[in-house]
């Protein structure tokens, strides 16, 4: 017996349609089955008078670490060095699977209410996360952070850690939740930790989520110890290719952004936090002149400090803008392609997310223009979405079809139940420092 829901009268935010004129679009069970100008809507289990709202693909964000939003406003006006070192890892020395939980749920109330229904983490304790993605109904590629700082013995325990997280969870939550290696970085992780890495990748066919070219530190470091930059190192080593998802890459010289090109390596931009820790300004648009897949990511609430897609856009876009002194780079319509088709091809979901069209999962979310920021209307929905809205606009969202928010409501998760824990957990965790 099929599930369906009818949305009707929603103005579809596909790149290719440019006319505007409302349209309505029949989910069966966890899959878009119809779109046309009118659907009949006799049988329908449910409908949703989607008058006045943008309808888009879910938004689909490429790194973040879901848990560390109970970290949200720990430590704030820091260089990314004194952040980590002093004040985040210590706190994380004392989480656990239950924390971890509670960290993303709390993180996943916040994409769902904003508008995100798939996002790539790095983190630990990923069991706990997984069982929060099921819980509440998102969609999300997972991978442990493998941090061995050349300690040999340490290598084998975090592969087999993330290696264990794939057997248990890949294809775990109805396909939901998807596994990948995540080596931390080139610095925290050592030449043979990363060539393992690409090895098993082969092997299993698994992507691999990393941190790279971060900060200037993080070159001037590289070019003392190896005399390379981190994406010639990671080049000579082997283990770049078109299963990478390299977060960050705000200091790339011209010949790394060759390098990236030739591997097609896919780039999660995080402007937000770069410009929080003072890390830079990533050459997005000089990636995009060059063909190179960037997507978009929050990174993890305690550097953002929030997980809003739509605000990150915008900030993307604008931060281009300025630093080319050039206005016409990084349009709204390609803002809106890096949180949504881009996403998808960073984490081998083109087929199934990233687009509205027929035969494609469920991932929808709408958008209610009758806001004050939003009216009068702009001249194109993408302008309107990226330049005038936020999060909060966010009206109904749906994942895999199974509807996690309508009218602002939380439908799955009890948003205050978690809100309390959350707050017990932080409070908790800041005592035992
Ligand atoms: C998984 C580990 O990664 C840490 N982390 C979170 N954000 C960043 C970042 O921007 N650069 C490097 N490392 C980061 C997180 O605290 C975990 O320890
Ligand atoms: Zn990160």
């Amino acid at each position: 017996m099929n599930n369906t829901i009818l949305i009707k009268n929603a103005l579809i935010l596909n790149l290719n349609n440019f006319e505007n004129k409302k349209q309505s679009l029949l989910i069966k069970d966890d899959l878009i089955a119809e779109i046309a100008e009118t659907i009949d809507e006799g049988n329908v289990d449910k409908i949703i008078d989607a008058e006045g709202k943008i309808l888009l693909p879910g938004l689909i964000n490429t790194h973040t670490h879901l848990s560390m939003t109970l970290f949200r406003g720990l430590a704030d006006d820091l260089s990314l060095d004194s952040w980590l070192n002093d004040h985040i890892w210590p706190m994380e020395a004392n989480l656990n699977g239950d924390y971890c939980y509670i960290g993303a749920l709390l993180g996943a109330v916040e994409l769902i209410k904003s508008g995100t229904t798939t996002f790539s983490d790095m983190y630990f304790y990923m069991e706990d996360v997984a069982r929060a993605v099921e819980d509440a109904g998102i969609r999300a590629v997972l991978s442990y952070g493998m941090i061995d700082f050349g300690d040999a013995e340490r290598r084998e325990a975090e592969i087999e850690e993330n290696l264990q997280l794939f057997k248990s969870c890949n294809g775990m939550a109805d396909g939901r939740i998807k596994v990948f290696f995540g080596p931390h970085s080139p610095y925290t992780a050592s030449e043979d930790l990363l060539i393992k890495v690409r090895e098993l990748a082969d092997e299993y066919n698994m992507g691999i989520h990393i941190h790279v070219s971060e900060t200037e530190k993080e070159i001037n470091d590289s070019l003392d110890e190896r005399g390379l930059r981190p994406f010639e190192y990671l080049e000579k080593i082997g283990f770049l290719g078109p299963d990478v998802v390299a977060a960050h890459c705000v200091w790339l010289s011209d010949e790394e952004i060759e390098i990236i090109k030739k591997h097609d390596v896919k780039v999660s931009h995080n402007p937000c936090s770069n410009m929080k820790l003072a890390s830079g300004i990533a050459p997005v648009s000089k990636l995009i002149e060059n063909d190179i897949c960037v997507s978009i990511g929050t990174d993890g609430a305690s550097s953002n400090n929030n997980l809003d897609l739509i605000e990150e856009l915008k900030t993307a876009s604008l931060l281009q803008k300025v630093s080319t002194l050039d206005p016409k780079v990084l349009t709204s319509d390609e803002a809106i392609t890096m949180a949504t088709i881009k996403g998808a091809e960073a984490l081998g979901l083109e087929n199934e997310i990233g687009s509205i069209e027929v035969g494609k999962k469920a991932d929808i979310i709408l958008i209610d223009t009758n806001s004050a920021n939003m009216v009068p209307d702009s001249s194109s929905l993408s302008s309107n979405v990226i330049y005038s809205a936020n999060g909060s606009n966010v009206d109904t969202t749906i994942c895999n079809g199974k509807i996690l928010m309508e009218n602002k409501k939380l439908t799955v998760l009890d948003e205050q139940e978690i809100y309390d824990k959350a707050r017990k957990a932080i409070k908790e965790l800041k005592e035992a420092i």
